[in-house]
């Protein structure tokens, strides 16, 4: 999709069509139209990541709290967003033994018990024995630098949606 197409969308249509880009967030997609026109689809990462970063802290946590577990309640019950869908199925998090899913969903217990906030990483970045070694190394850390590094991942997860929306589009074009 050309990023002119883009500066041209409504508002209506810039929210349809990003608002997914950071999980069940539409208000960080509604909050950038007002930085339009974009230059590029970095130009738009760059004012999601900005947005995000600058939130209060109640406010990040308040984005990672909109975040299914990873082979989590809502995967087990086919409710998950079709981006998380697609994103949990290919980091493996459909095809976990018993033991597998009973060890993540303990890690899950225990890092929600003790940030307040559920753990979050790139899915699309990781595989399943990279997510299960970065959930028991990041039980580590405290609050503050966990924060930080979940919404590291909160970005990467929206660079890679926004990327699949703009980039795929110019596929169905040519
Ligand atoms: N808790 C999570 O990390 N969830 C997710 N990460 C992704 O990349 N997709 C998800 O649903």
């Amino acid at each position: 999709m050309e990023i002119n197409a883009v500066n041209a969308l409504t508002y209506e249509d810039f929210v349809k069509l990003f608002g997914n880009v950071v999980e069940k967030c539409p208000l960080i997609p509604a909050a950038i139209w007002s930085y339009r026109p974009f230059k590029d689809l970095a130009d738009i990462e760059a004012h999601m990541r900005e947005f995000i970063h600058g939130l209060p802290d109640s406010g990040k946590e308040g984005v990672l709290r909109c975040h299914p577990d990873l082979a989590g309640r809502d995967l087990q019950s086919g409710t998950l967003t079709r981006e998380s869908q697609e994103e949990q199925s290919r980091a493996g998090m459909t095809t976990l033994d018993s033991a597998e899913s009973l060890h993540m969903s303990s890690l899950n217990t225990e890092y929600k018990e003790r940030f307040g906030f559920p753990f979050v990483i790139c899915a699309r970045l990781n595989s399943k024995a990279d997510i299960v070694r970065q959930l028991s190394e990041r039980l580590n850390n405290d609050r503050a630098t966990e924060r930080e590094r979940a919404i590291e991942e909160v970005t990467k997860i929206c660079s890679l949606r926004l990327r699949n929306i703009v980039l795929s589009d110019i596929q169905t074009k040519l």
